[in-house]
């Protein structure tokens, strides 16, 4: 943090949820943080409201970088954020799904790597449940526009029951280890449930896709001896990306909020 107290954040990714976040942070919507410039592949002109500058300068001049780009830039510069000192808070959980990436992530320092609620909630109570033993079960089910969930891995005819689709549709059944590198701007939310549930292999997933999925849905059902949980969401997409649900930049405002100190956040 600067001597002055104020966290300079750098934005990497200015898509659906980098423009809210950085159009906020900007603005002095998050008290203690400051938007200090912004990474994009894309030449942003004087679109975003802050400096666009390569990724080993945002390194230099920043406390935080948020990652709101994609699983690859957890991948490729995770580490050599957190080396350089800087902290690090990450939108694209499946990242993750890397165990060795995970597990250099989490020992990597003298930066700190942390990690956005995103698109889900409950994480904070499933974290906490640990403590009182593992749970017999989790299941995810992760419902969305078909056109949300094409992946240039589908064969021709998945796509096409996909594309075709009047009712809703299974497309993939799997763990949180398998989901996430599958539908990687879709699906980081099975990522995240497993690192709540400490646990890539027991969060089973089940993807859905509904034509008729106005919301994109997301179901966590636990149990164990201790307790029985369970957490729907339903949001508005993003209407740029609708892969996004719309409240991701705001979880991510909300996270940025409770690392810079913001007084009265339940955490
Ligand atoms: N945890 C959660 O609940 C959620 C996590 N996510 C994650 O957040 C990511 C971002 O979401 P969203 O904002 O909707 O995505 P968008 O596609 O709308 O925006 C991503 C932006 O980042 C840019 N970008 C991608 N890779 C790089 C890179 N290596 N270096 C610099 N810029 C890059 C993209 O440019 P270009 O298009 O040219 O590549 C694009 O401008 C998703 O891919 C997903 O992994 C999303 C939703 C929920
Ligand atoms: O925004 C959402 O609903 C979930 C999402 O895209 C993801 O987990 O990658």
């Amino acid at each position: 943090m600067s001597t002055t107290g104020t966290l300079k954040v750098g934005l990497v990714g200015w898509g659906a949820i980098g423009r809210v976040v950085g159009t906020a942070l900007a603005a002095g919507e998050v008290p203690g943080a400051v938007l200090t410039c912004v990474v994009d592949n894309r030449p942003l002109g004087g679109a975003a409201p802050a400096e666009q500058v390569p990724f080993d300068t945002a390194i230099e001049r920043c406390d935080l970088i948020v990652e709101a780009a994609g699983q690859g830039v957890v991948r490729e510069w995770g580490e050599r954020i957190l080396a350089a000192g800087t902290d690090l808070l990450v939108a694209s959980t499946g990242a993750l799904t890397d165990e060795d990436l995970a597990k250099r992530l989490l020992e990597a320092g003298p930066g700190r790597v942390r990690f956005t609620s995103g698109a889900v909630g409950g994480l904070d109570l499933l974290q906490a449940v640990r403590a009182l033993g593992p749970l017999d079960e989790v299941l995810l089910t992760t419902t969305k526009l078909p056109t949300t969930l094409e992946q240039p891995w589908m064969d021709k005819e998945l796509i096409g029951r996909l594309r075709s689709a009047t009712e809703p549709v299974e497309v993939l059944a799997g763990t949180a280890r398998d989901v996430p590198v599958k539908f990687p701007r879709s699906t980081n939310v099975a990522a995240s449930v497993a690192l709540a549930v400490g646990d890539l292999d027991a969060v089973q997933v089940r993807v859905v896709a509904d034509p008729h999925a106005v919301r994109t849905r997301h179901v966590i059902e636990a149990a164990g001896p201790h307790g029985s949980y369970r957490f729907e969401v339903a949001h508005t997409p993003d209407a740029d990306n609708p892969a996004t649900s719309g409240v991701v930049p705001y979880a991510v405002l909300r996270s940025l909020g409770a690392i810079a100190g913001r007084p009265g956040q339940i955490l």
